[in-house]
């Protein structure tokens, strides 16, 4: 199959998943493009289409969004799978839920929506950034879990072997 995997990523830790994600698809036999959300001109060319966004203020990033709003009618004929980055469920933080990421993903009948734990690194935030993540509390560290993204993507593969 051919799958797009693309996901809005402002410091790097959720374009990282997405190429995991990506690299896992294409162990198990797919043809798989990563393409930042902005960047992305057609959604013909693709089977299926892995979408995900970092969570800013509970939000997905308006590329992602963007993405959602400009595609609504053709990911309404495709396989669609996302996911999210932020802090739910990290040790100690007591975190907005970033499940609850406004309208944006309600449109899309998406197979599965997954929530992955993110990285909050301050110095490469700029001191505005800084000021809002220590409001909000966030916790200084990579919690993502490699081995939970490489099972949400075999998760994935199986769907689409079932289905083949
Ligand atoms: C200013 C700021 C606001 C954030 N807001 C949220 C939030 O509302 N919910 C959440 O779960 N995580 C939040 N986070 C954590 C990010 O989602 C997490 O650091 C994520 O891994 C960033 O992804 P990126 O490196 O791809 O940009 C916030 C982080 C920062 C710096």
């Amino acid at each position: 199959m051919h799958i797009l995997v693309t996901a809005a990523s402002k410091h790097g830790s959720a374009h990282e998943i997405a190429e995991a994600i990506a690299h896992r698809l294409e162990d198990a036999g797919h043809s798989v493009d990563v393409v930042a959300p902005a960047a992305v001109e057609s959604v013909d060319p693709y089977d299926v289409v892995v979408c995900g966004s970092a969570v800013y203020i509970l939000q997905w990033m308006d590329e992602a969004k963007s993405f959602l709003e400009r595609f609504a009618e053709q990911l309404k004929t495709k396989r669609v799978w996302a996911f999210s980055v932020g802090m739910n469920g990290v040790p100690k933080h007591a975190p907005q839920d970033p499940t609850r990421i406004g309208p944006a993903l309600t449109h899309v009948l998406a197979i599965d929506k997954h929530t992955f734990a993110g990285r909050y690194k301050p110095s490469l935030l700029s001191l505005r950034e800084r000021s809002v993540a220590r409001l909000a509390g966030v916790v200084e560290g990579d919690f993502r879990d490699w081995s939970e993204v490489e099972a949400w993507a075999d998760s994935i593969a199986a769907e689409l072997s079932d289905k083949d």
